[in-house]
């Protein structure tokens, strides 16, 4: 990785520790130590080597490739993973286009041969670019780069990509079309597409078989993209004219069954080989790292929504509030949640809602799960079956920011929380379960429901005095006079079951549950 990455780390007064070349085994027995991972596409992330990374907070990729990283691997885990989408994108099509010019020169066997004192000049038969047709795999970031390139070359640029939309295919001035035709069509075929489930040997042995014969083939994208067998056997038999490889199914491809078949070019995974492209991502990654690993800003997370680095400080508070309104709703009601809504209102209304959400939900699946955190809660909701909806209402109500958190219980009855931000900094509960109580929910806490009754503070008071049990405050709500009530009482240490038990005895009580804040 550019010196730039460990320069801003230092800089932003984080420690670095430069590690290359060490083994699984060994990266697995330091992963330990480290809040942050910042790697290139050869540091395998392995579910493994996560779960030895118990401080581990963030996996930055200097580059755009991540499947190097089990991704579920490190959300399970709470763990962000970022890369750098844009930062090598120019230097790889350049790459492409430079093993495309390679390819229809020969231009590696000419070179070898001229320098070997050969003189082959009718060996070296070449064809042009000009009026042929490139078919791009892959019509992202990257191939339609390539597609801007090629056009500049006067070639006609077809791409089969299903993400490509029809406007976005004018836009790039490529014409879309379904993989057969690309595969009939194509003079060249140049790879552009992830590594994914969907696009594993999307090159595979029958497409090969369906490619225009004379045809060139580029792939700067991942190895297990072709069949390397079934291109090695097209390229002996002559149907394919030439391949240009960039990246191998096994890396280091230290060996490969197509070195020195005939019209075979190979790089060893150069394509985000320039110092611009290292420079840019080093930058990108560090600053990306940092502001997560300082502020709370994410940017490209592959696993959690987006924050950027000014608003994290404005949403700070939200996310001590939305927190512990989960927590609260978590704490009380427990197994009985089917669904959560999060609404927020006035001021919160013009903030990101999504993290204000995950917090909601990081606070509730946390009384159910350890190390549960925004990046893993939406997961593990997901795995309980818990539907989360968000609503953004742009009016103020009685506060000038709110957000409330509905959740609706198997029975089908909704509970309702809402909180605020006392100066826009402390966060407060105003109301619970449709009764409006104002408390700050921190440390150990007693929620209690009880009737309204003469003597039950004094009661309650001396149960707690006998066990030595301090208040801190006391929040009281009630529905009606003599109706339901309730308290949310902090308490300066943690409630024993025998005290619980003894609130419970009270005369009038209904329900106590010990909760916990942060
Ligand atoms: N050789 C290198 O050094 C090098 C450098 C950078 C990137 N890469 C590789 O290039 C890949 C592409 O990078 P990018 O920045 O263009 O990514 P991108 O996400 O911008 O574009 C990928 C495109 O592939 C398309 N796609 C997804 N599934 C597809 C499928 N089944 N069939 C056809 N198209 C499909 C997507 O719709 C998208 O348009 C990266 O994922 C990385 O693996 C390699
Ligand atoms: O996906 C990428 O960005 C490229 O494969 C670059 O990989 P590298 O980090 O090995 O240059």
């Amino acid at each position: 990785m550019d010196p730039r990455a460990a320069e801003i780390f230092r800089e932003r007064g984080i420690e670095v520790h430069e590690k290359p070349g060490l083994s699984p085994e060994e990266q697995k027995a330091i992963i330990g130590e480290y809040d942050g991972l910042a790697i290139r596409s050869s540091t395998k992330v392995t579910a493994d080597m996560l779960e030895a990374a118990t401080n581990l907070k963030v996996i930055g990729r200097a580059g755009i490739g991540v499947d190097n990283i089990d991704i579920p691997a490190a959300t399970a885990k709470g763990i962000v993973v970022m890369n750098t989408p844009f930062g090598n994108s120019i230097t790889t099509a350049e790459h492409a286009i430079a093993l495309m010019f390679a390819l229809a020169r020969q231009l590696p066997a000419a070179d070898a041969s001229t320098q070997a004192g050969k003189w082959e000049k009718s060996k070296f038969m070449g064809v042009e670019l000009t009026g042929k047709t490139l078919g791009l795999i892959g019509a992202g970031n990257i191939g339609s780069i390539v597609a801007a390139r090629a056009q500049g070359l006067k070639m006609k640029v077809i791409a089969f990509d299903p993400f490509l939309t029809p406007e976005r295919a004018i836009e790039i001035g490529v014409e879309k079309v379904d993989l057969d035709t690309l595969l009939a069509r194509a003079d060249f075929i140049t790879l552009h597409t992830p590594l994914t489930d969907q696009t594993r040997g999307i090159l595979g042995r029958d497409a090969l078989s369906k490619v225009k014969k004379g045809v060139r083939i580029i792939n700067c994208a991942r190895g297990g993209l072709i069949d390397e067998e079934a291109l090695k056997e097209g390229l002996e038999s002559g149907h394919i004219a030439g391949a240009a490889l960039d990246v191998f199914a096994t890396e280091p491809a230290k060996e490969n069954a197509l070195f020195g078949t005939p019209g075979f070019i190979s790089t060893p995974h150069l394509g985000a080989s320039t110092t611009e492209a290292q420079v840019n991502v080093a930058i990108q990654v560090a600053e990306q790292m940092s502001d997560y690993l300082l502020l709370g800003g994410i940017t490209n997370a592959l696993n959690s929504p987006s924050l950027s680095a000014e608003e994290a400080p404005r949403i700070k508070p939200y996310m001590g509030l939305s927190g512990n309104l989960g927590r609260l709703v978590g704490q009380v009601l427990g197994e009985e949640i089917d669904s959560i809504a999060v609404e927020v209102e006035g001021a919160a209304a013009e903030l990101n809602i999504t993290p204000i959400s995950g917090a909601v939900l990081a606070g509730l699946m946390g009384s159910y799960s350890d190390s549960v955190n925004m990046v893993n809660a939406p997961v593990l909701a997901k795995d309980r079956g818990l539907d989360v909806s968000e609503v953004r209402h742009a009016h103020e109500g009685d506060y000038h920011t709110l957000v409330r958190v509905t959740a609706r219980l198997k029975d089908g009855n909704k509970c309702n929380v809402e909180g605020t931000l006392v100066g826009n900094a402390n966060p407060r509960l105003v109301e619970m379960f449709g009764v409006g109580v104002e408390a700050e929910l921190t440390g150990p806490m007693l929620y209690i429901v009880n009737e309204d009754a003469p003597g039950f503070i004094g009661a309650l008071g001396s149960t707690l005095g006998d066990a030595d049990v301090n208040i801190a405050t006391f929040a009281l709500g009630r529905r009606n006079i003599g109706g339901e009530a309730l308290a949310l009482v902090a308490i300066d240490s943690e409630p024993s079951e025998k005290l619980l038990d003894a609130l419970r005895a009270i005369r009038g009580v209904k329900k106590v549950v010990a909760l916990r804040f942060d």
